[in-house]
């Protein structure tokens, strides 16, 4: 498991390039490569407020908090069966967690925050929702001098997409399941951290949709929790999930004395966990158990892509983490006896730039042709269904693999609250107690930033006209006539 405080300087340590040669476990140091470089980059509070529709203020006051009851200040004990636990930067032992961390236990009040990506709930949320996400410099990565176009760019983009988006999440009940599913999730993961005898508020924060990160952090506050898991439910890690949600936990925590000097911990992937890996398993095995003849049948993982600059400009570890995930599932597997073929490929792709290879649409089409008759599809990027399992996976994908000649579809469902991960998770949370680390121990780090509305102005003025210049050029032309928007 990657874990690390959400001070940058503690992730600095480890200094040397990411590579795809290197060792397995050394993606923990190109995430915190990128963490220690990123603050500085793109780190700066938003002079904007995000945009939500007119149709969901009432959202705005559903309990972010799961487990409420917990908030009075009851405090929480660990469970002292940890096993040793290499955090980025720190090596904890057993034996000297228990005496360092746990004798003021009476005092403190411990609080997990699950970081999600959030969905429209409905369809007039659509285009706002796909704003706030475009306007993430984690999911546009522009250079730096162009960063003022960011918000003109992700209105163009958000209000051309919306119309394919919104078809999408009609045709799933017309609005996204996550934040039911990730609700669940937290209420799930409470209950599992009391059966452990650890007592925590559990708070869910989404990026770009409601309960905002804002919002959950607030919550945090108000209710005086004295140290903070956080737990990102991406199993791997990419610069556009948890390093975006990370990146909006730094600027928060940076910029508020009280946040500054929370000891956090933050669980920066989880893909290699046992639980996760069994979990899935398991799924897989049951799926295949449905097929006529298990043994013939393709495992078919698909992962949500990333454009193929992340990787290889910026150094996300996203291609390998998904690599690596897929061995260790399939190692889990043969040691079951299961030992069928398996493919990754990788879906979802916006816009006119290259995103990671082979494409699911297309490999479904060549191994149609090339005679495999039974798949079962496995979604590997997120652990709750949503429009890219339910719409393309369920729908676009199965429609084209039976046309391209599969004859027998499966699909895994997505782990939501299935036990043993949500167990698991919560292991992961104890395991995570002890690196927690405040980001800093004065006030002094709580800056001001200035915000000057004229300049913001003129940057949207021009912004505006130059984004609407680069919209005219043939390739993004050419990516919108292609549907790739
Ligand atoms: C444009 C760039 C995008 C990148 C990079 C990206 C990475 C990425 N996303 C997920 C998981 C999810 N994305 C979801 C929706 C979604 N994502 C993008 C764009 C990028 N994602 C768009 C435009 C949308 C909106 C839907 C659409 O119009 O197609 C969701 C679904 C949320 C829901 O409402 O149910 C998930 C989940 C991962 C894991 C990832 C990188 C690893
Ligand atoms: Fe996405």
């Amino acid at each position: 498991m990657a874990a690390a405080s959400l001070s940058g300087s503690s992730l600095c340590n480890y200094n040397y390039r990411f590579s795809r040669s290197i060792p397995r476990r050394r993606y923990f140091a190109s995430e915190s490569r990128f963490f220690s470089e990123g603050l500085n980059d793109v780190d700066k509070p938003s002079p904007k407020p995000l945009i939500v529709s007119s149709s969901e203020s009432n959202t705005q006051n559903h309990s972010i908090l799961k487990g409420s009851n917990l908030s009075n200040g009851p405090t929480w004990k660990r469970n002292l069966n940890l096993q040793t636990n290499c955090a980025v930067g720190v090596c904890i032992s057993p034996e000297n967690v228990a005496e360092s961390h746990y004798s003021h236990a009476a005092e403190e009040k411990l609080g997990v925050l699950l970081l999600n990506l959030g969905g429209p709930e409905t369809l007039n949320d659509v285009q706002p929702f796909l704003y706030n996400l475009f306007a993430d410099p984690d999911i546009i990565r522009l250079p730096r001098l162009l960063r003022f176009l960011q918000q003109p760019l992700a209105k163009l983009i958000s209000v051309l997409r919306a119309p394919k988006s919104k078809e999408g999440y009609a045709s799933i009940g017309g609005g996204s399941p996550l934040r039911k599913i990730t609700d669940e999730q937290a209420d799930a993961l409470r209950m599992a951290l009391e059966a452990k005898n650890v007592h925590a508020n559990v708070y869910v924060g989404m990026r770009y949709w409601f309960p905002f990160t804002e919002e959950a952090i607030e919550q945090i506050k108000r209710d005086r929790i004295t140290k903070l898991v956080v737990l990102p439910l991406y199993p791997q890690f990419s610069i556009s999930t948890t390093g975006s949600s990370i990146r909006v936990l730094q600027r928060i925590f940076k910029e508020d004395a009280y946040l500054s000097r929370l000891p956090v911990s933050v669980i920066l992937s989880w893909y290699q966990r046992q639980g996760y890996i069994q979990s899935m398993a398991d799924l897989i095995e049951k799926e295949l158990g449905k097929f006529a003849k298990p043994e013939e049948v393709m495992i078919f993982f698909s992962a949500h892509g990333v454009p193929v600059s992340y990787v290889e400009d910026a150094g996300d570890p996203y291609k390998d983490q998904m690599e690596d995930c897929i061995y260790l599932i399939m190692q889990e597997l043969k040691a079951r006896g299961i030992g069928n073929d398996h493919t990754l490929a990788y879906q979802s792709r916006v816009g006119p730039v290259q995103w990671l290879k082979p494409y699911t649409d297309e490999v479904l089409v060549e191994i149609g042709q090339k005679g495999v008759k039974s798949l079962l599809a496995v979604p590997i990027s997120f652990v709750s269904e949503h429009i890219e399992t339910l719409e393309e996976i369920d729908m676009e994908y199965k429609h084209l693999a039976l046309e391209s000649g599969i004859e027998n579809w499966g699909r895994v469902p997505a782990l939501g609250c299935n036990s043993l991960f949500i167990t698991d998770l919560a292991d992961a949370v104890v395991e995570a107690l002890p690196s927690a680390k405040a980001m800093s121990t004065s006030t002094e780090d709580a800056e001001e930033t200035e915000y000057d509305p004229l300049s913001y102005v003129i940057k949207l003025f021009f912004g505006s006209i130059l984004a609407f210049i680069l919209l005219l050029t043939p390739r993004v032309v050419l990516a919108f006539r292609n549907g790739l928007f």
